[in-house]
């Protein structure tokens, strides 16, 4: 089953340069239970399109069209207030820096439990804030909320959980903290939790831990994760299915395993080529030559087209469509699969 479906989905910024067309016609499927993966690189819009999902887009962003359904209701994302039951309820984010999603002055256990309250109701919130309640009563440790907060601490793996729990964010590690970060994003038990370069500033023993967390809590929670990162071997061992972000666009899309084997677009054919190989440690590593282009009216049809080696006059001028190059695989390249046929036979 397919819990989110995103539909030509258009997320534009009005500046004074132009419009910055950073989400300009997305389709996206996230199914039940799975773990789907965002890559590109810096700059394609990969944290705008999942701001999006979230609700956070504000002046001078705007949706200007397109479609984001969960369980088959579309998302009112430009309803702050409904919006904000969603995320409390159905959605959460984790972000590079869990201090964005952590209060520094509010002991890590203290946190948790205010986002259990809010979400079961269990009788114990009132409409304060968690740091104007704890000056006032203290930390409610003999709670029900205060004892689910340690559960969800021991089941991201954090060592003597009812202890550390009276921590402050900064008296945990890097690691620690991010652990902290997404207990508290699953305490809502939503039905998708979107991780955006969860692991991007961790040395790579935690990242690998973090992301073997995150397929555990899948399994646990059956919530279906979004993972948006720029490194491919991470989506290569974390993802079920894999979608590749250009420029505002999705270029390709396949079983992660499928996307590795045998990558089409040749953007995800580069991208590839910049990932290290145990098997040929010797190859020399580039980066894709050239650069992301400024997202203001791009004026050739395949984003890809001036960085690409096998670029020819009509990819600037005719926008590829997906077509099918293999088992649930698509790409969107003139030069790939075959032309769909729009035709009905007979
Ligand atoms: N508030 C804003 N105003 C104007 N432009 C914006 C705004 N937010 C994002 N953009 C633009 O949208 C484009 C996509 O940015 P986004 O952050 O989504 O990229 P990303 O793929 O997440 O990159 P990274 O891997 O660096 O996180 C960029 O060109 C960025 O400058
Ligand atoms: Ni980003």
């Amino acid at each position: 089953m397919t819990l989110v479906e995103v539909e030509n989905l258009q997320t534009h910024f009005h500046t004074d340069r132009g419009i910055v067309r950073a989400v300009d016609g997305v389709d996206l499927a996230i199914g039940e239970g799975e773990i789907v993966g965002l890559v590109g690189e810096s700059g394609s819009g990969k944290s705008v399109l999942a701001e999006s999902m979230m609700g956070f887009i504000d002046e001078p962003g705007e949706i200007v069209s397109g479609d984001i359904r969960l369980a088959g209701d579309s998302l009112p994302v430009d309803s702050e207030t409904q919006m904000q039951s969603i995320r409390g309820d159905r959605i959460s984010i984790i972000f590079q820096d869990p201090m964005n999603s952590l209060n520094p002055t509010l002991s890590v256990g203290e946190q948790i439990a205010e986002a259990v309250r809010l979400h079961q109701d269990v009788g114990e919130s009132v409409s304060l804030s968690a740091e104007v309640k704890r000056r006032i009563f203290g930390a409610v440790t003999d709670s029900e909320s205060w004892r689910r907060a340690i559960e969800m601490l021991e089941t991201v793996k954090i060592p003597e959980p009812s202890s550390r729990a009276a921590d402050l964010p900064h008296q945990f590690s890097g690691g620690m903290r991010q652990r902290a970060a997404i207990a508290m994003a699953l305490s809502c038990e939503p039905d998708l939790l979107i991780a955006d370069e969860p692991t991007t500033a961790l040395d790579v023993t935690v990242q690998a831990q973090i992301l073997d967390e995150l397929r555990l809590l899948k399994e646990e929670f059956d919530t279906s994760i979004l993972l948006i990162t720029h490194n491919l071997a991470l989506v290569a061992e974390t993802c079920d299915q894999v979608n590749v972000m250009y420029a505002g666009e999705i270029v390709e899309r396949a079983d992660a395993q499928e996307l590795f084997d045998n990558p089409q677009h040749p953007y995800t054919q580069s991208l590839l080529e910049t990932i290290p190989r145990l098997d040929d440690p010797e190859r020399s590593l580039t980066a894709i030559p050239g650069s992301i282009p400024d997202l203001i009216d791009i004026p050739y049809a395949c984003h890809f087209a001036p960085r690409c080696p096998e670029a020819t006059e009509a990819c600037f001028e005719t926008p590829p469509d997906f077509r099918s190059v293999g088992e649930d695989h698509d790409a969107a390249c003139l030069y790939r699969g075959v032309e769909q046929d729009h035709q009905h036979p007979q």
